[in-house]
């Protein structure tokens, strides 16, 4: 082998092959990139199978590729291929890593989130009687959260793997032209886009959310309210739909062997449906599968290029990776990718967390508003901040607004 085992790119990716630049743990166990890593050239969705190709080309047996795909198919995606990755069992647990004394901002007020809402909401009432009009779009706000020192993603990983409902992640970002500051996403997924193992795949897409309760009673209220919610079953069902089509063609049989059900994480209830499928030809990389589907209506919408264009219109902060997919595969194809969600990006002291909402006709703004304060709380509670800290911060944006 005469390629150079090290990396390309420019400062710091050196920082971030030393901390391994990606890592996953849930309950299949742990994997983390390990040693000889070696970026995989920077390209988008259009001309991912010719770059893993020639990544594994020239790659030792147990090679595995990982890392991210952006948002916007158009962007680059950030991808390792590594010689000796490292498997383990799930690790997680209480770590050193919640700073009391981190402070939260708002980013995207929930006021200006709502009046996004509103506008997305009057786009689909004017094409409702026309031809293919927008069905459903999901957005998004973010919060800053600011740490007197460093961010480190390793120990808030740790935190956030302490939920044994969902994938936790790390994965290195490109750095940006602005800043030396090594860039990570870090985040606790329950979402599964795609994955394969040998000629069988499986996607978990999730739609459809109510908040958790501490309160028992009040948390099978809310897990039955949303069993029952048509706008919620509505939204889940495109998005189920759009996985069937987008794989059919790639598979001899497809379905859903147990239909639409309520799975949780520690702090929210959803609608999710388990796909199941045998693939036609059983060589196809699972991230070529994932980057077919990516990105589908649980994080963007119906159809998907509109939605996609009046995301950049109405979100004022770029999702970079956030709603994007993290995973990885290895030479046999088999692999995992989650869809980047409950996640937030680090650069320095500080961090970007992300939340989004689908909204569909009937949606209402205020409470698509809470539905996105509410999925702030697990990663909150990893920076050692209250779960309820964004819910919080509108209420008291609010009585500000109105002169309380
Ligand atoms: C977009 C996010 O979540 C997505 C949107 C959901 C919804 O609108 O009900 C549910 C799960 C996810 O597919 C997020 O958490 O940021």
């Amino acid at each position: 082998m005469d390629q150079p085992l090290c990396n390309m790119h420019e400062f710091p990716a050196a920082e971030q092959v030393a901390a391994g630049p990606f890592s996953f743990s849930g309950p299949g166990g742990r994997l983390a990139a390990g040693h000889e890593l070696r970026p995989v050239d920077r390209g988008r969705a259009d001309s991912l199978d010719v770059r893993v190709a020639e990544a594994f080309r020239c790659s030792r047996p147990g090679a595995v590729i990982g890392g991210a795909l952006p948002f916007r198919r158009m962007d680059d995606d950030f991808l390792w291929c590594s010689q000796r990755p490292e498997y383990g069992p799930a690790t997680a647990g209480p770590d050193d890593c919640a700073s009391g004394e981190a402070v939260l901002q708002t980013e995207t007020s929930s006021r200006l989130y709502g009046e996004a809402v509103s506008e997305a909401l009057r786009v689909m009432d004017r094409e409702r009687t026309g031809r293919d009009p927008l069905r459903k779009i999901v957005l998004a706000r973010t919060l800053a959260v600011i740490a007197p020192d460093r961010i480190a993603p390793d120990p808030l990983m740790a935190r956030l793997g302490e939920d044994p409902s969902v994938t936790a992640f790390k994965v290195a970002l490109p750095a940006r032209s602005d800043s030396a500051a090594a860039r990570w996403l870090v985040g606790a997924t329950p979402e599964l886009l795609l994955e394969k193992r040998a000629g069988r795949i499986q996607s978990y897409p999730l739609a459809g959310s109510a908040r958790r309760s501490h309160d028992p009673v009040s948390d099978a209220e809310a897990c039955s309210n949303l069993a029952r919610s048509e706008k919620d079953r509505r939204e889940h069902a495109m998005v189920v739909e759009y996985i069937l089509d987008t794989l059919s063609p790639w598979c001899r049989n497809l379905g859903c062997p147990e239909g639409t059900g309520l799975t949780c994480t520690r702090s929210m209830w959803h609608l999710g449906t388990r796909i199941v499928g045998d693939l036609k030809n059983d060589t196809v990389p699972s991230v070529i599968l994932a980057s077919a589907l990516h990105p589908t209506p649980a994080v963007c919408g119906l159809p998907r290029d509109r939605a996609a264009a009046l995301i950049d219109r109405l979100e004022p902060v770029s999702r970079d990776f956030y709603a994007g997919v993290v995973g990885w595969c290895n030479q046999r194809g088999d692999g995992a990718w989650q869809v980047a969600i409950r996640c937030a990006e680090l650069s320095g002291n500080r961090a970007r967390l992300f939340a989004g909402a689908g909204i569909v006709p009937g949606s209402d703004p205020d409470s698509e508003t809470a539905e996105t304060g509410s999925k702030f709380a697990a990663l909150l509670r990893a920076f050692g901040l209250p779960g309820d800290a964004a819910l919080e911060l509108d209420a008291s944006a609010r009585l500000e607004e109105i002169g309380a």
